[in-house]
């Protein structure tokens, strides 16, 4: 299987006033393409800061990530901003769904940005709505959903420019359980279906054993896997 992302030495430091954070001392992490990951770990482990920069939202202090063989940070901020807006699909623990437009324009919203033709944006959105179970809720606004519809909506939302690598920081963190594991359901078929690789933060161990593989951040380094009992 070929490689998406591969992530050398990854540092990252924060200062704040006189002080300085190491907040990832040293990730070495292969991610292959099609392929579903869980990140694990306590709080402030340093999920959410690697996963910002696997999705180019952030730089390291030191070490590489190469994504799909190129690079990622030896380009500039202007050439990341396509790049996130082409490749990367985010999902967050709160969806950021603009009040004032429909489920179906929400979605519709990165294609439109990208200057996706109209009508094709939309014939995405409403397929993916559809997918996820939302094909009745196409003109509700955020506010006329549950919590569950709203997030499927911003999964529809980050799937709609077909991007190689979703990243869900948290995605069904302010949901019940029953909700949660539909979602991680949809998410999975979805997976399935169109091959997308998909890295999730989830404090859910449940949720996690899902995913082909559970990566363990602990104080800024991935634990070694523990090996298998025969
Ligand atoms: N911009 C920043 N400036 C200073 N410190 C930061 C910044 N961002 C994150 N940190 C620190 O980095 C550490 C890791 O944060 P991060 O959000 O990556 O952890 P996490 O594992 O995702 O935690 P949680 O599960 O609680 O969301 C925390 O101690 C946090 O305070």
């Amino acid at each position: 299987m070929s490689s998406l992302l591969s992530v050398k030495g990854l540092c990252k430091s924060y200062r704040t006033g006189a002080a300085t954070v190491e907040v990832l001392k040293g990730i070495d992490l292969e991610v292959a393409e099609g392929t579903t990951t869980a990140l694990v770990g306590a709080s402030g482990a340093g999920k959410s800061t690697l996963l910002h920069i696997l999705g180019a939202l952030d730089r390291p202090s030191s070490g590489s990530v190469q994504f799909r063989g190129s690079d990622l940070f030896a380009r500039s901020d202007r050439e990341l901003a396509d790049f996130r807006s082409t490749s990367i699909g985010f999902v967050f623990q709160f969806h950021h769904l603009l009040p004032e437009f429909t489920a179906l324009e929400n979605v519709m919203m990165p294609a439109l940005i990208a200057r996706t033709d109209r009508r094709q944006a939309e014939r995405k959105a409403a397929e993916l709505l559809e997918e996820l179970g939302l094909g009745h809720r196409l003109v509700h606004r955020p506010g006329e959903l549950s919590g569950g519809e709203q997030q499927r909506v911003a999964i529809a939302r980050a799937l709609v420019m077909e991007p190689a690598l979703l990243l869900a920081d948290e995605p069904t963190g302010n949901l019940d359980m029953k909700t949660s594991e539909a979602i991680h359901g949809s998410l999975s078929r979805l997976q399935q279906k169109t091959g997308i690789t998909l890295v999730i933060v989830t404090h859910n161990e449940r949720l996690a054993a899902g995913m082909e593989r559970v990566v363990r951040l602990a104080d800024g380094l991935i634990e070694p896997a523990v090996p298998e009992v025969p």
